[in-house]
Protein backbone atom coordinates (compact mmCIF):
# COMPACT_ATOMS: atom_id res chain seq x y z
CA UNK A 1 0.00 0.00 0.00
CA UNK A 2 1.37 3.21 -0.60
CA UNK A 3 0.55 7.15 0.14
CA UNK A 4 -2.35 7.71 -1.59
CA UNK A 5 -4.11 4.09 -1.00
CA UNK A 6 -3.32 4.44 3.07
CA UNK A 7 -4.67 7.72 3.13
CA UNK A 8 -7.93 6.54 1.01
CA UNK A 9 -7.87 4.32 3.80
CA UNK A 10 -8.67 5.81 6.60
CA UNK A 11 -11.25 8.22 4.42
CA UNK A 12 -13.49 8.97 7.70
CA UNK A 13 -10.44 10.60 9.34
CA UNK A 14 -10.94 14.21 9.83
CA UNK A 15 -7.41 15.20 9.37
CA UNK A 16 -6.74 12.95 6.90
CA UNK A 17 -4.80 14.86 3.78
CA UNK A 18 -6.27 13.39 1.10
CA UNK A 19 -10.24 14.77 -0.61
CA UNK A 20 -12.96 12.85 1.26
CA UNK A 21 -16.64 13.34 -0.73
CA UNK A 22 -17.46 16.37 1.25
CA UNK A 23 -14.48 18.28 0.62
CA UNK A 24 -15.41 18.11 -3.29
CA UNK A 25 -18.41 19.44 -3.56
CA UNK A 26 -16.95 22.55 -1.30
CA UNK A 27 -13.33 22.92 -2.60
CA UNK A 28 -14.63 24.25 -5.76
CA UNK A 29 -16.26 27.30 -4.29
CA UNK A 30 -13.21 27.45 -2.08
CA UNK A 31 -10.05 27.23 -4.63
CA UNK A 32 -7.95 30.40 -5.21
CA UNK A 33 -8.83 31.77 -9.02
CA UNK A 34 -5.41 33.81 -9.86
CA UNK A 35 -1.38 33.48 -7.86
CA UNK A 36 -2.47 36.40 -6.44
CA UNK A 37 -5.30 35.05 -4.26
CA UNK A 38 -3.19 31.96 -3.68
CA UNK A 39 -2.05 31.82 -0.20
CA UNK A 40 2.13 31.36 0.55
CA UNK A 41 4.32 28.91 -1.60
CA UNK A 42 5.81 32.06 -2.37
CA UNK A 43 9.18 30.82 -4.15
CA UNK A 44 6.83 28.90 -6.47
CA UNK A 45 4.25 31.26 -6.51
CA UNK A 46 7.08 33.86 -8.05
CA UNK A 47 8.86 31.27 -9.99
CA UNK A 48 5.97 30.17 -11.66
CA UNK A 49 4.41 33.67 -12.36
CA UNK A 50 7.60 34.40 -13.90
CA UNK A 51 6.89 31.60 -16.02
CA UNK A 52 3.96 32.01 -17.12
CA UNK A 53 4.17 35.77 -17.84
CA UNK A 54 7.17 35.26 -20.16
CA UNK A 55 5.31 32.21 -21.87
CA UNK A 56 2.42 34.62 -22.39
CA UNK A 57 4.71 37.82 -24.20
CA UNK A 58 6.11 35.16 -26.28
CA UNK A 59 2.50 34.25 -26.82
CA UNK A 60 3.17 30.45 -26.62
CA UNK A 61 2.31 27.99 -24.33
CA UNK A 62 3.88 27.77 -20.86
CA UNK A 63 6.75 24.86 -20.36
CA UNK A 64 5.78 21.70 -18.27
CA UNK A 65 5.06 21.92 -14.73
CA UNK A 66 6.06 19.20 -12.07
CA UNK A 67 4.21 19.83 -8.66
CA UNK A 68 5.22 17.72 -5.68
CA UNK A 69 3.92 17.71 -2.25
CA UNK A 70 1.71 16.01 0.43
CA UNK A 71 -2.03 16.15 -0.68
CA UNK A 72 -3.81 19.07 -0.12
CA UNK A 73 -1.25 21.51 -0.12
CA UNK A 74 -3.06 23.03 -3.36
CA UNK A 75 -1.92 21.32 -6.50
CA UNK A 76 -4.92 20.81 -8.19
CA UNK A 77 -5.33 24.55 -7.43
CA UNK A 78 -2.30 25.81 -9.11
CA UNK A 79 -2.81 23.76 -12.05
CA UNK A 80 -5.83 25.60 -12.51
CA UNK A 81 -4.48 28.72 -11.77
CA UNK A 82 -1.89 28.04 -14.22
CA UNK A 83 -5.03 27.34 -16.90
CA UNK A 84 -6.33 30.54 -15.52
CA UNK A 85 -2.90 32.84 -16.03
CA UNK A 86 -3.20 31.24 -19.46
CA UNK A 87 -6.23 31.80 -20.37
CA UNK A 88 -7.04 28.43 -21.62
CA UNK A 89 -9.21 25.19 -21.21
CA UNK A 90 -7.86 22.63 -18.58
CA UNK A 91 -8.24 18.44 -18.65
CA UNK A 92 -8.14 16.92 -15.51
CA UNK A 93 -7.07 13.35 -14.90
CA UNK A 94 -4.82 10.89 -12.96
CA UNK A 95 -2.23 8.46 -13.41
CA UNK A 96 -4.06 5.56 -11.88
CA UNK A 97 -6.47 6.38 -14.55
CA UNK A 98 -4.24 6.02 -17.66
CA UNK A 99 -3.28 2.41 -17.24
CA UNK A 100 -2.77 1.86 -21.44
CA UNK A 101 -0.78 3.59 -23.51
CA UNK A 102 -4.35 4.20 -26.01
CA UNK A 103 -6.09 5.92 -22.75
CA UNK A 104 -2.90 8.59 -22.62
CA UNK A 105 -3.08 8.74 -26.83
CA UNK A 106 -7.21 9.09 -26.92
CA UNK A 107 -6.49 12.39 -24.44
CA UNK A 108 -3.21 13.29 -25.94
CA UNK A 109 -4.87 13.40 -29.31
CA UNK A 110 -8.11 15.68 -28.10
CA UNK A 111 -6.50 18.55 -26.34
CA UNK A 112 -6.89 21.67 -28.01
CA UNK A 113 -4.30 23.70 -28.57
CA UNK A 114 -2.57 25.38 -25.73
CA UNK A 115 -4.78 23.27 -22.98
CA UNK A 116 -3.57 22.91 -19.62
CA UNK A 117 -3.38 18.55 -18.98
CA UNK A 118 -3.15 18.28 -15.35
CA UNK A 119 -2.19 14.47 -14.54
CA UNK A 120 -2.50 13.93 -10.48
CA UNK A 121 -0.36 10.92 -8.86
CA UNK A 122 1.74 10.99 -12.37
CA UNK A 123 4.24 8.66 -10.45
CA UNK A 124 1.22 5.84 -11.04
CA UNK A 125 1.04 6.08 -14.82
CA UNK A 126 1.38 2.75 -16.31
CA UNK A 127 5.28 1.97 -17.80
CA UNK A 128 3.62 2.19 -21.58
CA UNK A 129 1.70 5.34 -20.82
CA UNK A 130 4.70 6.85 -19.28
CA UNK A 131 6.96 6.10 -22.61
CA UNK A 132 4.26 7.37 -24.84
CA UNK A 133 4.40 10.81 -22.41
CA UNK A 134 8.24 11.28 -23.01
CA UNK A 135 7.42 11.96 -26.79
CA UNK A 136 4.67 13.73 -26.18
CA UNK A 137 6.04 16.22 -23.70
CA UNK A 138 9.39 16.35 -26.09
CA UNK A 139 8.10 16.30 -29.44
CA UNK A 140 4.50 16.92 -29.40
CA UNK A 141 4.08 13.67 -31.01
CA UNK A 142 3.05 10.10 -30.19
CA UNK A 143 3.36 6.97 -32.13
CA UNK A 144 0.59 4.94 -31.84
CA UNK A 145 0.91 1.10 -32.47
CA UNK A 146 -2.06 -0.62 -34.47
CA UNK A 147 -1.91 -4.36 -34.71
CA UNK A 148 0.10 -6.80 -32.60
CA UNK A 149 3.08 -8.90 -32.92
CA UNK A 150 5.34 -8.35 -36.25
CA UNK A 151 2.66 -6.81 -38.28
CA UNK A 152 2.12 -4.20 -35.69
CA UNK A 153 2.84 -0.68 -37.30
CA UNK A 154 3.39 2.39 -35.83
CA UNK A 155 1.87 5.34 -36.93
CA UNK A 156 2.90 8.70 -35.83
CA UNK A 157 0.24 11.51 -34.73
CA UNK A 158 1.26 14.94 -34.29
CA UNK A 159 -0.32 16.51 -31.73
CA UNK A 160 -0.95 20.27 -30.51
CA UNK A 161 0.71 22.29 -28.17
CA UNK A 162 -0.15 21.55 -24.82
CA UNK A 163 1.30 22.36 -21.22
CA UNK A 164 1.36 19.41 -19.09
CA UNK A 165 1.21 19.67 -15.27
CA UNK A 166 1.99 16.46 -13.41
CA UNK A 167 1.68 16.66 -9.53
CA UNK A 168 3.49 14.08 -7.54
CA UNK A 169 3.48 13.22 -4.00
CA UNK A 170 6.83 11.99 -4.53
CA UNK A 171 8.73 13.59 -7.16
CA UNK A 172 11.62 10.84 -5.98
CA UNK A 173 9.71 8.14 -7.41
CA UNK A 174 9.61 9.45 -11.05
CA UNK A 175 12.07 8.10 -13.38
CA UNK A 176 14.50 10.50 -14.23
CA UNK A 177 13.68 11.04 -18.47
CA UNK A 178 9.91 12.06 -16.86
CA UNK A 179 11.38 14.29 -14.63
CA UNK A 180 13.84 16.20 -16.58
CA UNK A 181 11.50 16.65 -19.37
CA UNK A 182 9.31 19.46 -17.11
CA UNK A 183 10.61 22.63 -17.44
CA UNK A 184 9.81 23.73 -14.06
CA UNK A 185 9.30 22.08 -10.75
CA UNK A 186 7.84 23.39 -7.66
CA UNK A 187 7.72 21.95 -4.31
CA UNK A 188 4.88 22.57 -2.28
CA UNK A 189 6.17 23.18 1.14
CA UNK A 190 3.23 22.70 4.34
CA UNK A 191 2.04 25.99 5.24
CA UNK A 192 3.21 28.15 8.40
CA UNK A 193 0.51 29.07 10.84
CA UNK A 194 0.09 32.57 10.04
CA UNK A 195 -0.41 31.37 6.09
CA UNK A 196 -3.12 28.58 7.17
CA UNK A 197 -5.31 32.04 9.17
CA UNK A 198 -5.32 33.72 5.83
CA UNK A 199 -6.66 30.72 4.46
CA UNK A 200 -9.04 30.04 6.80
CA UNK A 201 -9.95 33.86 6.64
CA UNK A 202 -10.55 33.85 3.22
CA UNK A 203 -12.86 30.78 3.43
CA UNK A 204 -14.56 31.90 5.96
CA UNK A 205 -15.50 34.69 3.96
CA UNK A 206 -16.93 32.42 0.99
CA UNK A 207 -18.33 30.62 3.24
CA UNK A 208 -20.36 32.80 4.76
CA UNK A 209 -19.13 32.02 8.52
CA UNK A 210 -17.93 34.82 11.37
CA UNK A 211 -14.41 33.95 12.37
CA UNK A 212 -12.21 36.12 14.91
CA UNK A 213 -8.31 36.56 15.08
CA UNK A 214 -8.30 34.16 18.25
CA UNK A 215 -10.39 31.91 16.03
CA UNK A 216 -8.63 30.92 13.18
CA UNK A 217 -5.74 30.95 14.87
CA UNK A 218 -7.14 28.01 17.03
CA UNK A 219 -8.27 26.29 13.54
CA UNK A 220 -4.82 26.93 11.81
CA UNK A 221 -2.61 25.61 15.08
CA UNK A 222 -4.26 21.79 14.36
CA UNK A 223 -4.29 21.75 10.60
CA UNK A 224 -0.89 20.30 10.33
CA UNK A 225 0.45 22.34 7.81
CA UNK A 226 -2.12 21.81 5.24
CA UNK A 227 -5.03 24.12 3.59
CA UNK A 228 -7.39 21.47 2.97
CA UNK A 229 -7.65 20.04 6.37
CA UNK A 230 -7.65 23.88 7.78
CA UNK A 231 -11.09 24.45 5.23
CA UNK A 232 -12.83 21.25 6.24
CA UNK A 233 -11.92 21.78 10.21
CA UNK A 234 -13.38 25.64 9.62
CA UNK A 235 -16.53 23.78 8.20
CA UNK A 236 -16.87 21.63 11.46
CA UNK A 237 -16.23 24.19 13.83
CA UNK A 238 -18.66 26.34 11.91
CA UNK A 239 -21.34 23.51 12.99
CA UNK A 240 -20.64 23.37 16.26
CA UNK A 241 -20.57 27.68 16.65
CA UNK A 242 -24.26 27.64 14.51
CA UNK A 243 -25.37 25.23 17.17
CA UNK A 244 -23.96 25.18 20.38
CA UNK A 245 -23.02 28.90 20.13
CA UNK A 246 -23.83 32.23 18.91
CA UNK A 247 -22.47 31.19 15.50
CA UNK A 248 -19.73 33.75 16.13
CA UNK A 249 -15.87 31.33 15.72
CA UNK A 250 -13.42 32.64 18.75
CA UNK A 251 -10.39 30.66 20.09
CA UNK A 252 -13.20 28.87 22.90
CA UNK A 253 -15.71 27.98 19.78
CA UNK A 254 -12.91 26.23 18.16
CA UNK A 255 -11.27 24.70 20.80
CA UNK A 256 -14.36 23.41 22.03
CA UNK A 257 -15.66 22.26 18.86
CA UNK A 258 -12.48 20.03 17.94
CA UNK A 259 -12.55 18.84 21.52
CA UNK A 260 -15.70 16.73 20.30
CA UNK A 261 -14.05 15.98 16.91
CA UNK A 262 -11.02 14.94 19.03
CA UNK A 263 -8.91 16.93 17.45
CA UNK A 264 -5.86 17.94 20.01
CA UNK A 265 -4.45 21.14 20.34
CA UNK A 266 -1.31 20.23 18.15
CA UNK A 267 -3.35 18.71 15.66
CA UNK A 268 -3.55 14.99 16.49
CA UNK A 269 -6.24 12.93 16.21
CA UNK A 270 -7.30 9.76 18.05
CA UNK A 271 -5.13 7.47 16.00
CA UNK A 272 -2.06 9.42 16.51
CA UNK A 273 -2.57 9.45 20.12
CA UNK A 274 -3.21 5.75 20.47
CA UNK A 275 -0.06 5.25 18.37
CA UNK A 276 1.78 6.91 20.65
CA UNK A 277 0.08 6.06 23.96
CA UNK A 278 1.06 2.45 23.22
CA UNK A 279 4.40 3.54 22.69
CA UNK A 280 4.90 5.26 25.69
CA UNK A 281 3.02 3.24 27.81
CA UNK A 282 3.25 -0.06 26.55
CA UNK A 283 6.85 -0.57 25.12
CA UNK A 284 8.40 2.29 27.10
CA UNK A 285 8.63 4.63 24.53
CA UNK A 286 9.94 1.60 22.43
CA UNK A 287 12.18 1.02 20.02
CA UNK A 288 9.75 -1.36 19.16
CA UNK A 289 8.90 -2.78 15.85
CA UNK A 290 6.26 -1.11 13.51
CA UNK A 291 3.86 -4.51 12.98
CA UNK A 292 3.94 -5.17 16.64
CA UNK A 293 2.93 -1.45 16.97
CA UNK A 294 0.28 -1.32 14.43
CA UNK A 295 -1.05 -4.92 16.40
CA UNK A 296 -1.37 -2.69 20.10
CA UNK A 297 -3.27 -0.20 18.53
CA UNK A 298 -5.22 -2.78 16.32
CA UNK A 299 -4.31 -1.20 12.75
CA UNK A 300 -3.04 -2.14 9.90
CA UNK A 301 0.92 -1.94 9.97
CA UNK A 302 0.06 0.28 6.33
CA UNK A 303 -2.52 2.73 8.26
CA UNK A 304 0.30 3.31 10.92
CA UNK A 305 2.99 3.76 8.97
CA UNK A 306 2.02 5.86 6.33
CA UNK A 307 -1.39 7.73 7.96
CA UNK A 308 -0.17 8.39 11.60
CA UNK A 309 3.34 8.19 11.31
CA UNK A 310 4.22 11.09 8.82
CA UNK A 311 3.11 13.22 10.79
CA UNK A 312 3.77 12.65 14.35
CA UNK A 313 7.64 12.43 12.77
CA UNK A 314 6.96 16.08 11.38
CA UNK A 315 6.05 17.12 14.85
CA UNK A 316 9.05 15.72 16.13
CA UNK A 317 6.91 13.12 18.48
CA UNK A 318 8.29 10.11 17.05
CA UNK A 319 11.58 8.96 15.35
CA UNK A 320 12.12 5.97 13.10
CA UNK A 321 14.94 4.29 13.78
CA UNK A 322 17.00 0.85 12.31
CA UNK A 323 15.77 -0.76 15.73
CA UNK A 324 12.10 0.37 15.76
CA UNK A 325 10.03 3.28 16.51
CA UNK A 326 11.03 5.10 19.43
CA UNK A 327 9.09 8.28 21.22
CA UNK A 328 11.08 11.32 21.84
CA UNK A 329 10.91 13.92 25.15
CA UNK A 330 7.86 15.92 23.18
CA UNK A 331 5.90 12.61 23.02
CA UNK A 332 5.75 12.39 27.01
CA UNK A 333 5.47 15.80 27.15
CA UNK A 334 2.48 15.97 24.91
CA UNK A 335 0.92 12.74 26.50
CA UNK A 336 1.25 14.59 29.69
CA UNK A 337 3.33 11.56 31.06
CA UNK A 338 6.44 11.22 32.44
CA UNK A 339 8.97 9.24 30.97
CA UNK A 340 10.78 6.44 33.38
CA UNK A 341 14.28 7.00 34.21
CA UNK A 342 15.87 4.10 31.98
CA UNK A 343 14.47 5.62 28.73
CA UNK A 344 16.00 8.39 27.49
CA UNK A 345 13.06 9.31 24.95
CA UNK A 346 15.14 9.01 21.82
CA UNK A 347 15.91 5.61 21.56
CA UNK A 348 19.30 5.80 24.21
CA UNK A 349 17.85 3.95 26.83
CA UNK A 350 17.20 0.53 27.34
CA UNK A 351 13.53 0.23 28.37
CA UNK A 352 11.23 -2.86 28.78
CA UNK A 353 10.62 -1.96 24.78
CA UNK A 354 14.39 -2.16 24.06
CA UNK A 355 14.30 -6.25 24.82
CA UNK A 356 14.92 -6.99 20.95
CA UNK A 357 11.78 -9.18 21.10
CA UNK A 358 10.18 -6.77 18.36
CA UNK A 359 12.04 -5.89 16.12
CA UNK A 360 11.82 -3.45 13.40
N1 LIG B 1 -2.47 28.35 -1.21
C1 LIG B 1 -3.76 28.19 -0.98
N2 LIG B 1 -4.54 29.24 -0.68
C2 LIG B 1 -5.84 29.07 -0.42
N3 LIG B 1 -6.49 27.88 -0.45
C3 LIG B 1 -5.76 26.80 -0.76
C4 LIG B 1 -4.38 26.90 -1.05
N4 LIG B 1 -3.91 25.68 -1.33
C5 LIG B 1 -4.96 24.85 -1.24
N5 LIG B 1 -6.07 25.52 -0.90
C6 LIG B 1 -7.38 24.92 -0.66
O1 LIG B 1 -7.20 23.59 -0.23
C7 LIG B 1 -8.03 22.69 -0.94
C8 LIG B 1 -7.19 21.55 -1.46
O2 LIG B 1 -6.33 22.01 -2.45
P1 LIG B 1 -5.96 21.12 -3.73
O3 LIG B 1 -7.09 20.24 -4.11
O4 LIG B 1 -5.42 22.04 -4.75
O5 LIG B 1 -4.79 20.25 -3.12
P2 LIG B 1 -3.91 19.13 -3.83
O6 LIG B 1 -2.50 19.39 -3.43
O7 LIG B 1 -4.18 19.09 -5.30
O8 LIG B 1 -4.42 17.83 -3.17
P3 LIG B 1 -4.42 16.34 -3.80
O9 LIG B 1 -2.98 15.98 -3.96
O10 LIG B 1 -5.13 15.54 -2.74
O11 LIG B 1 -5.17 16.40 -5.08
C9 LIG B 1 -8.71 23.52 -2.04
O12 LIG B 1 -10.06 23.63 -1.77
C10 LIG B 1 -8.14 24.89 -1.95
O13 LIG B 1 -9.20 25.82 -1.83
Amino acid sequence: MNWDDAAQAAPDRLLGAAADSDDQAVEAALRPRDLGEFVGQERVREQLGLVLQAARQRGGTADHVLLSGAPGLGKTTLSMIIAAEMGVPIRITSGPAIQHAGDLAAILSSLAEGEVLFLDEIHRMSRPAEEMLYMAMEDFRVDVVVGKGPGATAIPLELPPFTLVGATTRAGLLPPPLRDRFGFTGHMEFYAPAELERVIHRSAGLLDVSVDAGGAAEIAGRSRGTPRIANRLLRRVRDYAQVRADGLVTRETAAKALEVYEVDARGLDRLDRAVLRALLTLFGGGPVGLSTLAVAVGEERETVEEVAEPFLVREGLLARTPRGRVATAAAWTHLGLVAPQHSGGTGSGTGPGQTGLFGP
